[in-house]
């Protein structure tokens, strides 16, 4: 029989001085605006079996053969379109988020920032934590309504990281804050004065939340119920009674059936049915992204407008302004009770 080795620098385990880490995680997105990065992104991000349910030896062929071979070039397009200095919008406002929100909690706590597809990794960002000496780790997907696509596929990524480590750190995980106070309140002062800046007045303040397939409600996902109630109290937190809330649903993606209504259908038909002012709002999105900027700022305006609509106005996400970087701290402090 061998007697284990007696630790020494050399073989001991590294060093964890019980920090704390924050992760904040949101979807991902493409490293160039070209149809090669934009190919690799989407074969990862379409390839999850949170996102698309269909069996692979089904999908895969599909994915592989028609989407992989004409959409990377068309959602280049699109990307092109908003692509900023500091690269993709929704890397770019992500990373800022976790720079202000490491400002506001201070030296205690280590915030980190990753992505569920692309860069940076998920099982990275939790090793530079770990590496800097953090035990306990807040996972943060910033998705206030939970769905299995989003919210349950970080946290298999983060489980993933988990199963490879002999020493693991302890996780908690941030629960969906769809009809939280805090977020409530954000929208509201955030949208309240985006709309009293714009140089006309809506008549209807579209609230666009990204789709899903429907028969993901009827499994059980409660994120069409998350985002109904999200609607309904931030209607409720506006107090703006001369202005007419419409709930949507965008992004429909495949055959299948998507949640209703759909936000491309309604912004025609508010048009044609006589709206002449239209904002719309995407209280969903923690970050303005490619689905904002380009599919409600860009393309909805022409949908809105091309039927007849006068005055469109697309509002900013709240990203990192004080509103909702106020709610994130508040949101995280929370979680963080007991540990800090
Ligand atoms: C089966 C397809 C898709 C499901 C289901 C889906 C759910 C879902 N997505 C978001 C948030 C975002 N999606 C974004 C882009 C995007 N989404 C899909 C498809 C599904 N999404 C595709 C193919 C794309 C890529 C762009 C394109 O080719 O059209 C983004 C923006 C990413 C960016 O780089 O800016 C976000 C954010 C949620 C919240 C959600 C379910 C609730
Ligand atoms: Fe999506
Ligand atoms: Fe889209």
């Amino acid at each position: 029989m061998t007697r284990p080795a007696s630790p020494t620098p050399e073989n001991h385990p590294p060093v964890r001085t019980g920090r704390i880490g924050v992760l904040l995680v949101n979807l991902g997105t493409p490293d160039a605006p070209d149809a090669r990065s934009v190919r690799r992104y989407l074969a990862e991000f379409l390839s999850d079996r949170r996102v698309v349910e269909i069996p692979p030896l089904i999908w895969q062929p599909i994915l592989r053969g028609a989407i992989l071979t004409t959409r990377p070039k068309k959602s280049a397009h699109a990307y092109s379109q908003v692509w900023t200095e500091a690269g993709s919008p929704l890397a770019a406002i992500t990373a800022e988020q976790a720079a202000r929100l490491q400002e506001r909690l201070g030296d205690d706590v280590m915030v980190a920032h990753a992505m569920r597809y692309g860069r940076p990794k998920i099982g990275a960002a939790m090793q530079e934590l770990m590496d800097a000496g953090c035990d306990r780790i807040l996972l943060a997907p910033l998705y206030p309504q939970y769905s299995a696509a989003t919210t349950a596929t970080v946290v298999d990524k983060a489980a993933d990281k988990l199963r490879t480590m002999r020493w693991q750190p302890a996780l908690r995980t941030l629960p969906p804050y769809h009809d939280d106070p805090h977020y409530i309140e954000a929208l509201a002062r955030d949208i309240g004065s985006q709309l009293d800046a714009l140089h006309f007045a809506p008549e209807v303040l579209l609230l666009s939340f990204h789709g899903m397939p429907e028969r993901t409600l009827h499994l059980g996902d409660p994120y069409h119920c998350h985002s109904r109630k999200t609607a309904r109290l931030l209607e409720g937190a506006l107090g703006r009674p001369d202005l007419r809330v419409v709930t949507t649903f965008q992004s429909r993606f495949g055959r299948a059936k998507w949640l209703e209504p759909a936000t491309d259908a309604v912004l025609a038909e508010e048009a044609r049915r006589g709206t002449r002012r239209l904002a719309v709002a995407a209280p969903g999105f923690s970050a303005d992204c490619l689905e904002t900027l380009e599919e409600l700022a860009i393309r909805g305006r022409e949908q809105f407008i091309g039927a007849g609509g006068e005055e469109f106005a697309a509002l900013a996400c709240l990203n990192a302004r004080h509103p909702g970087m106020d709610m994130l701290e508040a949101l995280v402090r929370r979680e963080l009770a007991g540990w800090l």
